[in-house]
């Protein structure tokens, strides 16, 4: 996988350091058919004192069919697979735009949730075609439960009641009236940990503040709270906006930043625009 080696044969692996909203990332150009990282080499870049340290790891890859200018993939710090990533896609979008991959206007890319397109609104900050909210349990998934709009489980502490839907990634909402003080890791792993989620689940803590607007704490899965999660953000507000809580377009206030969501029908994706930022470029020394 390395891209070169030192005089002394040490393999070197070149990397991007990014992030959106604050949801940061170490991305890795494997087009050219280079192979994936290992769960290893996945912990050991994300480590925040050994490694280069973030939330995810991104790979850019290949086309898997024309019309489409690259793929990406995703990999949480501790090495799980995951899904989708909201704040990553933009930061995939601005990369291929900066390598001038991705030419002029809008384009598509291809992620393990499907097909996006893109559209750059400046320099810094991308739109993203995120697909439709998928509330069947069967396909979150969510054991044990037919689907609803509102799901509850009982805990020690009382019941727990939450929303799901899947982003191409797994998500629950838990609705509370102050996000600051919000149990957040403690209710976040204990939810993880359910046999009701068989692949655990990213954890949504949301407060509705006005009908366009929400407060969101991500408590995510193979990471921990991060100060941003883009498919949270259109977890939460597909959650919100189908028990009406909501307007269908949205400003999601996330520790990191804000993202604009909307969902133009029930039937329609959901787009989400927000801000990117490239932080340095660096060797990786394997
Ligand atoms: N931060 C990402 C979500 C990563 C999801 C990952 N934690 C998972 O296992 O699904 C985002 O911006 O959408």
């Amino acid at each position: 996988m390395a891209d070169q080696t030192t005089a002394s044969g040490t393999a070197v692996l070149r990397f991007s350091k990014m992030h959106g909203a604050g949801n940061d990332f170490v991305v890795l150009d494997l087009r050219g058919g280079r192979s994936a990282p290992t769960p290893q080499l996945c912990r050991a870049l994300a480590d925040r004192h050994t490694g280069v340290g973030c939330d995810q790891i991104l790979t850019i890859e290949d086309a898997p069919a024309p019309g489409v200018v690259a793929a990406y993939r995703i990999w949480n710090s501790d090495g799980s697979v995951a899904g989708q990533c909201g704040n990553g896609a933009r930061c995939v979008a601005a990369w291929l735009v900066r390598d001038g991959a991705a030419g002029e206007g809008d384009f598509v890319l291809a992620s393990p949730a499907g097909r996006h397109g893109v559209q750059r609104l400046d320099d810094d900050r991308y739109r993203i075609a995120m697909g439709v909210p998928d509330f069947d349990p069967a396909h979150i998934p969510l054991t044990g439960f037919d689907a609803a709009d509102s799901y509850a489980l009982q805990s020690d502490g009382g019941t727990i009641a939450f929303g799901a839907v899947s982003m191409g990634n797994p998500h629950a909402v838990i609705e509370v009236d102050d996000i600051d003080t919000a149990p957040v890791e403690a209710l976040g792993r204990w939810l993880q940990a359910q046999p009701t989620f068989p692949d655990s689940v990213n954890v949504g803590f949301a407060q509705v503040t006005g009908e366009d607007r929400i407060r969101l704490r991500v408590f995510e899965r193979g990471v921990g709270e991060t100060l941003a999660c883009g498919s949270g953000a259109c977890a939460a507000a597909a959650v919100l906006r189908r028990r009406g809580r909501i307007a269908r377009r949205a400003t999601v206030a996330l520790p990191g930043g804000d993202l604009e969501i909307h969902w133009p029908d029930d039937a329609a994706g959901i787009t989400m625009a927000g801000p990117v930022a490239f932080v340095f470029e660096g060797e990786w020394w394997a």
